[in-house]
């Protein structure tokens, strides 16, 4: 059997549904294909479930902290049921998202998708044809170059565990292991972080990113820099793990051993080469309206396609967004300029926006930067936040806010209101000349400066 489509989308996701759903709204008619239960990584495997887990972590520290000062009794974090608090919310997610396609009248595909030609694809025994066809197949755990890595056990799994083990390592010092690290150490786990470079959270302030290191180690997390895993052995009870530290080669022991050291386009198993499509370990090459090349009826988005930015929800939001623009109206894009706010989910929270203090020596852009210890300020008072800290980065000209950086509870919040100021151009003296309501983590910004 074979069924024409003007749309098919791969990939069920943030980027996938919001290609498939513009599109049939716009009249075309669309069909989705995925070969996992519907609705992506990122409310099931990713930033939901993650951001539930930590988030209640992150409210025992807070009244362990304040314990004594109004605030009575012992608080503990429970894994299961931080677990099944964590299900409500993922479970729902395919039912949920298969029925907003059925409502507006999309195809729906459960299985993997392989292209057959330019315009075929199969799925199970069934080939689909389009005019058009979106791949928006997102991200998997990168392969890693070394014996044993098949033992690591994915951020997926993380989220599915009946109970953690003891003792913890996480290969890599990225998002992924900062948070669950930070999470694991607070549920009483003895954990470790190796990291092969100089500095972890590569993409962030160092100043600030070593702030975060020590707050980490607080928790009574290991940290090793310069370390790179080169071999896991599986022992009778837990793993060895061979690693070396420049040249100098030791064993460390571990329970279980998890994969944060990145993750690659999950693109491997779509023949692409079948339909000449060219792609490269960044991922399926496009130009600026996400058309790949050379057939400019496929398109890709999100964290699958190489298109520069960081593989981020946000992101795969804004690129389905551009796609679409191009597909539905034809419109030609412009290159993306917004900035892109990040933030790593550990308590304290790290956020940055803009440029970092690094890039902007090493790309000899001027600034002037301001930075403080904020935890002083009554917002982290009263509650007794340690290490709250603001890093702000001006154009010394004009006091144009060109980066941004904290460190602390409100870090999630702040990061966003500079992208704002950041986007919109706005200077020092803009915010602030601004009344900010009293007394909040906004009205602290005139005192950054
Ligand atoms: C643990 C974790 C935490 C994260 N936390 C955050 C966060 O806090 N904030 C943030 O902004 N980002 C976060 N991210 C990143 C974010 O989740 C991703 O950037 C985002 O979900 C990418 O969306 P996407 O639509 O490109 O891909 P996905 O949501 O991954 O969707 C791709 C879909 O394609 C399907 N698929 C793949 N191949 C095929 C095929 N051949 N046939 C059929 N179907 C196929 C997959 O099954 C999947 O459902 C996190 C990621 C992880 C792993
Ligand atoms: N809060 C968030 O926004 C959030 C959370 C989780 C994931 N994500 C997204 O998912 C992506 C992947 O996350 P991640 O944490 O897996 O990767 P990451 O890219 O953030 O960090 C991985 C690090 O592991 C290091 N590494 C690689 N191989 C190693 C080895 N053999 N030994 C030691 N270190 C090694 C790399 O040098 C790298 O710095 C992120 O880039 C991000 O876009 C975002």
């Amino acid at each position: 059997m074979n069924t024409t489509y003007d749309v098919i989308v791969i990939g069920t996701g943030v980027a996938g549904s919001t290609v498939a759903t513009k599109a049939q709204k716009a009249g075309m008619e669309v069909a989705v294909v995925d070969e996992r239960p519907f609705g992506g990584t990122c409310p099931q495997r990713g930033c939901d479930p993650k951001k539930v887990m930590t988030g209640i972590s992150r409210i025992v520290d807070d009244a362990r902290r304040v314990k004594g000062l109004g605030l009575d009794g012992e608080v503990s974090l429970n894994w299961k049921d931080l677990l099944a608090f964590k299900n409500e919310f993922t479970e729902p997610v395919p039912q949920g998202t298969e029925e907003k396609f059925q409502a507006l009248g999309i195809k729906q595909y459960h299985g993997t998708a392989t292209f057959l030609d330019p315009h075929t694809l199969k799925i199970g025994e069934e080939n689909v044809t389009a005019k058009y066809i979106v791949i928006a197949t997102g991200a998997k755990p990168a392969d890693l170059p070394f014996e044993g890595s098949d033992h690591l056990i994915s951020s997926d799994h993380f989220f599915e565990m009946d109970q953690l083990p003891d003792r913890l390592m996480f290969v890599g010092g990225g998002y992924i292991s900062f948070e669950f690290a930070q999470l694991a150490a607070r549920l009483g786990k003895e954990v470790l972080i190796i990291h092969r470079g100089r500095n972890v959270l590569e993409n962030h302030d160092f100043e600030i990113t070593n702030k975060l290191i020590e707050h980490t180690k607080d928790l009574g997390i290991e940290i090793h820099t310069n370390t790179e895993v080169t071999k896991i052995t599986k022992l009778d009870s837990g793993y060895k793990i061979d690693v070396k530290k420049f040249n100098h080669e030791h064993a460390m022991k571990a329970d279980m051993v998890f994969h944060g050291a990145g993750r690659a386009p999950n693109i491997d198993h779509l023949g692409l080469e079948n339909a000449g499509i060219e792609y490269s370990q960044k991922g399926i090459k496009v130009n600026e309206n996400h058309q790949s090349v050379p057939h400019q009826h496929i398109y890709a988005a999100g964290d699958c396609a190489d298109t520069g930015l960081p593989p981020l929800t946000p992101t795969a939001g804004a690129e389905a967004a551009r796609l679409t623009g191009h597909l539905l109206h034809g419109e030609n894009q412009e290159p993306f300029r917004k900035p892109v706010p990040s933030i790593v989910f550990t308590y304290p929270a790290l956020g940055s926006v803009g440029l970092s203090q690094q890039e902007a020596r090493e790309n000899h852009i001027p600034y002037e930067a301001e930075s403080k210890t904020i935890t002083k300020f009554f917002t982290y008072q009263r509650t007794k936040e340690p290490g709250a800290y603001a890093k702000i980065l001006m154009n010394p000209s004009t006091g144009q806010i060109i980066g941004a950086h904290f460190l602390s509870s409100e870090a999630e919040h702040l990061v966003n209101l500079f992208a704002l100021a950041i986007q919109q151009g706005l200077t020092k003296d803009d915010l602030t000349s601004v009344l900010w309501g009293y007394p909040t983590a906004e009205s602290d910004i005139p005192s950054f400066f």
